[in-house]
Parts: C-alpha cells; structure tokens; sequence
C-alpha cells in the first residue's frame, strides 16, 4: 500500500481534519491543528507531506522517525500538531487495514470503560453552579472550569477572594456529590499560584492544571511541595523529551498530553508509559473535536495510568459547530454515567461525514483566541 495524498480540511469552530488516502482505496483521517494557528499547522502538514508520498502507511514508526529527524528542527506546537494529525491518520488506515480497533493493535484494552469530565463556565468562571446541574442531570459527576480571570503578576485580595469564593460556592452547593479541576490557564504568576493554590486547599479542588506556564515548569516541584492538590499539566508540551523533564524534575501528578498537539498516539502511548513508571497518572487533553477524541480514547483504553478524559461538548468554544457533528457514528460516543466505552469500528473508530466536511470547510472561520489587556494596558495572559 502507498500513500497517494493529503487532504486538509479547516472547519468551524476551530478544528482542522486530514484525510490520507492510499492506492488500495483506504484512507485515514486525523485532526493536526493548534486553535488559533490552523493555516500554520495546514502548511506543516502540507511540508511534511513530502516525506509520506509513495510511503507504505503501515511504517508508521518509520515515518514518524522520518518526519521527526527528517529535519534539522524540529519538535514545537506547529510540528508536533502536524505530525500528531498525520500520526493519527496512519493509525487509522493501520485498523482499517487490519479490521480493527486501534487500541486493540496497542495491546487491547486495560479497562471497561473510561471516565470523562465536563468543562463549565467559559473563559470567564460564570454560571458554574447552572452549568454544573445542568451537566450533573445528565450523569456527569467530574467538571473543569477556569480557576481565574485574568490575574496581576501580584495580585490583590480582592481577585484572590473572587476566585476562591467562586470554588466556596460549588463545594457548598455539592459537596463531595461532584468533583472539579481548576484550570489556572497560565494565567498565574508563580508568586500568585502559591497564594490562590494554598487559599484553595480547603476546597480540595481534583486537581489544579497549568498552574503557571509551561515555560515556568522549573515551578512545578516548589508549587506541589506546598499543596496537597495534585497539580496538571501537559497541554503546551509537546515531546516525550519535554515531558521526560517534568517528570525527571517532579511535582506533577497528572500528565495531560494533547493528542493532536504532542506527536499522536505514537508519540502519547510512550509519554503514557513514561508517566506510570513515575507512578504519574495520565489524562489527555482534548477540547477540540471528534478525530482529537478518538485519538485520545484509544490511548486511554490501553493506558493502566490513564484517570479522566476531557472532551467538548459543550465547551465554550465551540460556537458554529458542536463535538458530533461531522461525524456519523455519534451513537458511538454516547456518554453513559459520565463514561465513555471502547470506540469499536476498526482504525480510530470515526465514521467521518466526508461531504459535510467538505461542505462546511468552504467558510472555515480564522478562529484567534481571545487577547485580554489588564487595566494598565499590558497583555494579560488568556
Ligand atoms: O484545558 C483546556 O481545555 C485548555 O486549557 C483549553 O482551554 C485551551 O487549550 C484552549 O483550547 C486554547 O485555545
Ligand atoms: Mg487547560
């Protein structure tokens, strides 16, 4: 079998698919894309394409060694998402080949079912107790929301107490009936983190993501010492060699790898492995669209170490399109009890709706993410 080409489809909200096809008539989809920079990752994609031409899609590990080391630079947000999308296509020709699921080529699966977790509130905490019933009544019991609005480098107490007062209110609305995770979005200083980390503790919020930057990582191990949270991140790394220095360095105690951002499942499944051996739990991220999720679930399936999935629906950002729309087994993704089953079609197990794809690819919007100023003017981080 040869791969014969590479179709990039930018979609609303905010979402890009691939699709590879073969001269044996099969063909693999995945989703390469950072949110915010679709036509960037679509021109990657499109560079490393030139090292897949001709090449037999079952050598996966082949060509990503290729695509990887193939260039002088490498690694970073823009080409690990496109390598992540292309990853994820070969996988799926690689099932479809062998009529079976992905995780069952990995190895089959560790557990019955995987837990999922919610996102409420938007870019700004808001409506969490609405939003947070809402999502409860129908068997969601684990929510994310941001931890913060935008944040001084030194903050006062008033923005400490506005946010903490917000956690207050679910764990008095809930209490131990629901968990949440507190996304700090990078977001925090790390002189404010260990301040609203340490004011949060008696809300024991499941865990505290990206408390500071991933450029701040060195804080890691000084922020955990400090709390009894376990603290997250994962996002905006991009490489089993980053991730191989937080976990050389500690303090994290669940890794969130993006599929579509951090190599693939190639890539992911051995970040996976990396975490356990460090007794670090795994949880990918994934707030963009179905491919994205079928990526993460088949990691997730084979994955000991792996404890709860994000996905979309719902999530704030998707305006003009919704997590299953593109896809035509939705029934395949029915959340039961906030849980996901195995996704069983052979490949990734997404039935893609190529022509509404190709139908709403024609007015793709140029999706940014939003650029906040704090009240003297400076860019505050989103
Ligand atoms: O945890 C999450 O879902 C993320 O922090 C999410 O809010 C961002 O990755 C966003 O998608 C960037 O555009
Ligand atoms: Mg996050």
């Amino acid at each position: 079998m040869k791969i014969t080409k590479l179709t990039t489809y930018r979609l609303p909200p905010r979402w890009m698919f691939l699709k590879i096809e073969t001269d044996e008539g099969i063909t693999g989809w995945g989703e390469p894309v950072i949110e915010g920079k679709a036509r960037t990752v679509e021109a990657a994609v499109h560079e490393l394409g030139d090292y897949l031409i001709g090449q037999d899609p079952a050598r996966i590990n082949d060509l990503w060694q290729l695509m990887y080391r193939g260039g002088f630079y490498r690694g970073g947000a823009i080409l690990m998402s496109a390598m992540a999308g292309i990853d994820q296509a070969l996988w799926d020709i690689k099932g479809k080949s062998l009529n079976v699921p992905v995780w069952q080529l990995l190895g089959g699966l560790v557990r019955d079912n995987m837990k999922a977790y919610s996102w409420v509130g938007g870019d700004r905490p808001g409506d969490i107790i609405d939003g947070i019933n809402k999502l409860k009544a129908i068997g969601f019991d684990t929510f994310k929301l941001n931890g913060c609005e935008e944040l001084g480098f030194i903050d006062n107490s008033r923005a400490i107490d506005a946010a903490v007062n917000k956690v207050a209110q679910i764990r008095e609305t809930f209490g131990n009936e629901i968990e949440f995770g507190l996304d700090f979005h990078g977001r925090v200083s790390a002189p404010m983190a260990g301040i609203l980390i340490n004011e949060l503790e008696p809300y024991r919020p499941l865990f505290i993501e990206e408390p500071v930057l991933a450029e701040q990582a060195e804080y890691y191990p000084k922020l955990a010492a400090k709390t009894h949270i376990p603290i997250a991140a994962g996002e905006r790394m991009y490489s089993r060699f980053e991730f191989k220095r937080v976990l050389q360095a500690g303090g994290l105690s669940i890794l969130q790898p993006d599929l579509s951002h951090a190599g693939g499942i190639s890539e992911c499944l051995k970040i996976a492995g990396m975490a356990e051996a460090c007794d670090v739990s795994l949880a990918p991220h994934c707030p963009l669209g179905p491919i994205a999720l079928a990526a993460c679930l088949n990691i997730d399936f084979v994955s000991w170490n792996a404890v709860f999935q994000e996905q979309s629906m719902g999530i704030h950002y998707n305006q003009g399109a919704e997590l299953l729309d593109y896809i035509k087994n939705k029934e395949d993704f029915t959340i039961r009890n906030g849980r996901f089953n195995p996704l069983t079609k052979p490949g990734l197990g997404v039935e893609v709706d190529e022509k509404l794809v190709i139908e709403r690819s024609a007015n793709a919007p140029e999706w940014r993410n939003p650029v906040w100023r704090h009240k003297d003017g400076s860019v505050a981080e989103w």
